[in-house]
């Protein structure tokens, strides 16, 4: 630590020691059950309490640039980090990378290569050869798809929370991790599947289906990736693992038999375009990608996309059930747009009119981002920065992190209500005599301190997949409905929102940003009048 800190001096940007590393695996598992108790201990409090646990970037918000300045390094044993809170000096580094400097450390991602290689762990050729054989499937034949299958789905979640105890979703979480999953199932397999909700699930027959394999996977993602398929096998005398371990292979195989079915079907023409379908395709008529490669793509997509959109409906029924005047002015942009009988015969086309609808989603992930970061960094060579007016030599070996927490909440960039909810916030309406809702639009912000999905050559595939599945399911739940905290016994309409709000607080990362006990905030939904 002490050779990184020289070396951290000399960048010319204040430096914190953190006596562990963030990268430590232990430490990330356990930091947050400990971090409670240093508090109690006389030198825990400080900066190792601040800042030495994961997702410590969600409690400071924007504070330690406000206080430090725009660029911060950690010290810490393994390696120094930087944390970045500038737009400019954002963008210019995303420039850079495309010229092959500061790269993604995909050393930090090598878990993910558990079903096979993919785009998440490679740089240079390699990824670009991966990146162009997925990303191509993810067109606007396959939105499309994503439009329908989510508004069928919201639908169906809906019902099912409609018809629980007095209206009440408890499990809310839970059941918007199955529904994204089979929207993602949908179109990277092109099967659909009927929502089932977490009261019913059924105890596991065997042979699960592919679809029941992928959900045990992505809900156990921790264990699996840290043990790996194989040793879990070995390892199925220890209660769980044997039926995680089960999951990964009987998932393995379907995605192989998969594989040669599209095969096939490839050959004789008669294959439909989703992502399996044009991976096989890239596979076997053009050698662009091994099988290998593409069964770790089919399980990195899925898992890149479950959570992070899963987690942005948590947050967003909450806030919505705190803001019933959102709720108003989503809805009434809704019933506008959607006029038809059945929401279900929502075309897709009506999504770029969605604008209030989509501005919700943009708000959630600008405050609750479920990334927090995005961390790129140097390796061999040293970089060359630019903060305000401040030019900076980043040493080798140095990782760089793009704080999103701090750059979607600070007042320099998003004003003095910068920590406030507050959809209306990215819609901007033209003069005119045409209707309110066809003269609003999304602003183009002028400061680009907004990259959720990143930005530049490593940016999300799947960012428009993640609207378009957000706005239908919008649609579908709030169009004829609302949603509000649900009372428990003997409990006033003020407590039961105070419990659901301090629910919302308790918010923290785990494999990424989520509510830790939403099962403490359930939510009722009725028609509208
Ligand atoms: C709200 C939802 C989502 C958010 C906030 C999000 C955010 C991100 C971010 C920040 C990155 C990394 C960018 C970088 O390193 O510069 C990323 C990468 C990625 N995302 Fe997403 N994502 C979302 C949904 C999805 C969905 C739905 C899919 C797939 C259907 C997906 C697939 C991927 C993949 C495969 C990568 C790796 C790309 C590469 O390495 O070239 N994401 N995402």
């Amino acid at each position: 630590i002490i050779h990184n800190y020289e070396i951290a001096r000399k960048i010319g940007i204040p430096v914190i020691i953190v006596p562990i590393s963030p990268e430590n695996p232990i430490w990330m598992l356990t930091a947050r059950h400990v971090m409670p108790l240093l508090k109690y201990v006389p030198f825990g409090n400080g900066n190792f309490t601040r800042f030495g646990y994961v997702g410590w970037q969600f409690d400071d918000k924007y504070r330690v640039h406000q206080e430090l300045g725009d660029a911060v390094v950690f010290s810490t044993p393994a390696k120094n980090w930087i944390y970045l809170s500038n737009a400019d000096t954002t963008h210019e580094l995303i420039r850079k990378e495309r010229q092959g400097e500061f790269a993604r450390p995909v050393e930090l991602l090598a878990m993910l290569d558990v079903f096979g290689p993919n785009l998440s762990t490679t740089n240079g050729a390699d990824w670009q050869r991966q990146r162009k054989c997925t990303a191509a499937s993810f067109n606007e034949q396959s939105n499309g798809l994503v439009w329908t299958e989510s508004l069928r789905q919201g639908q169906q979640l809906l019902a099912y929370w409609k018809k629980g105890d007095k209206n009440k979703s408890s499990t809310m979480a839970q059941d918007a991790r199955t529904l994204t999953l089979d929207v993602l199932v949908h179109a990277a397999f092109g099967k659909s599947f009927d929502f089932y909700g977490a009261r019913e699930k059924k105890t596991t027959s065997r042979p699960l289906s592919y679809r029941d394999a992928l959900a045990i996977i992505l809900e156990n993602a921790i264990p699996i990736l840290i043990v790996g398929p194989e040793n879990l096998k070995r390892l199925s005398f220890i209660p769980g693992l044997a039926r995680l371990g089960d999951a990964a292979l009987q998932f393995k195989k379907y995605m192989s038999d998969m594989f040669d079915e599209n095969a096939e079907k490839a050959q004789d023409g008669t294959a439909r375009g989703n992502l399996i379908t044009s991976l096989v395709r890239a596979s076997v008529d053009d050698k662009l990608i091994s099988r290998e490669e593409v069964i770790g793509n089919i399980f990195v997509y899925n898992f890149a996309g479950h959570d992070t959109t899963a987690h942005s409906f948590a947050f967003t029924f909450i806030l919505l059930a705190l803001n019933p005047d959102v709720q108003d002015w989503m809805s009434e942009e809704i019933n506008h747009v959607i006029n038809e009988d059945q929401t279900l015969d929502a075309k897709y086309d009506a999504f770029p009119r969605l604008v209030r609808t989509l501005a919700i989603l943009l708000e959630t992930l600008r405050l609750y981002d479920p990334l927090l970061s995005i961390v790129k960094g140097t390796q061999t060579q040293p970089g060359y920065l630019t903060i305000g007016s401040q030019k900076i030599i980043v040493p080798p070996d140095t990782r760089i992190i793009l704080n999103l927490q701090a750059l979607q909440s600070h007042p320099k960039y998003w004003g003095d209500d910068s920590l406030e909810w507050k959809p209306s916030r990215w819609i901007q309406t033209r003069p005119g005599p045409e209707p309110l809702f066809d003269r609003e639009s999304i602003i183009e912000l002028d400061h680009g301190a907004y990259i959720p999905w990143g930005e530049g050559n490593r940016s999300c595939p799947g960012k428009k997949f993640a609207q378009v599945e957000h706005v239908a399911v919008m649609v579908a739940m709030f169009r004829d409905h609302f949603v509000a905290p649900a009372r428990l016994e003997g409990e006033g309409e003020e407590a039961a929102r105070e419990r659901t709000r301090s629910t919302l607080r308790d918010t923290g990362m785990v494999l990424l940003l989520q509510i830790l006990h939403p099962e403490k905030a359930p939510l009722e939904w009725k028609a509208r009048a």
